[in-house]
């Protein structure tokens, strides 16, 4: 396989022949690989694996980038306002206790994500407004789907470390996803 997987996308445009590839879908390095290549890391407990629990949402199917924690319940007015300053790439991981009452991240919020410049948004908890979500351009990770929306108290704490099935999770640290997991990275992994 591969070390880099891309995702382009193609236009629709009727004269145009050649495949357009947008920049900003050349997607991060394959999680397959970053574990064969990252033996040493993963038995250190530098590299983890998260545990397969989530499903794929959003048009981006594989990202990576720093991560950027918060850590609510029930409530996702910390996770609007993280998500309305710039992105820069980087990916939020909301620790939403595994809630599954409501969701903490909708069609708005992910629209907002992707024109913030967020590359992801891995939330323990639940999410809605999945058709809208799957139309952005930002990779999203979600344990299941509900239609209520999320209490607006603004309680929380945002950049905590954050305790995502099992594997403690701290601000500043790499993500990667894709279609085979998800890792988690004490630093910026090469292969
Ligand atoms: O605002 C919320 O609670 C979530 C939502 O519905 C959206 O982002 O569209």
């Amino acid at each position: 396989m591969k070390a880099l997987v891309s995702w382009p996308t193609f236009s629709s445009h009727p004269r145009r022949k050649e495949p357009q590839i947008s920049l900003r879908h050349i997607a991060s390095l394959a999680t397959t690989e970053l574990c064969d290549s990252n033996a040493l890391l993963l038995t250190k407990g530098d590299v983890r694996v998260l545990p397969p629990i989530f499903n794929i949402y959003g048009h981006r199917r594989a990202f990576s980038g720093p991560i950027v924690t918060v850590k609510v319940f029930e409530d996702n007015v910390l996770v609007r306002e993280l998500l309305e300053s710039p992105g820069d790439g980087r990916v939020l991981i909301i620790d939403g206790g595994g809630s599954m009452r409501c969701a903490l991240l909708g069609g708005n919020l992910a629209q907002i994500a992707q024109n913030m410049g967020w590359a992801g948004i891995l939330v323990n908890g639940c999410i809605r407004d999945v058709d809208e979500i799957n139309g952005c351009d930002v990779g999203v990770r979600a344990l299941a789907s509900h239609p209520q929306k999320s209490y607006k108290k603004r309680v929380g704490e945002k950049h905590v470390p954050v305790n995502i099935g099992g594997i403690i999770i701290h601000d500043g640290e790499w993500l990667y996803a894709d279609s085979d997991g998800i890792l988690i990275s004490k630093t910026e992994l090469s292969i």
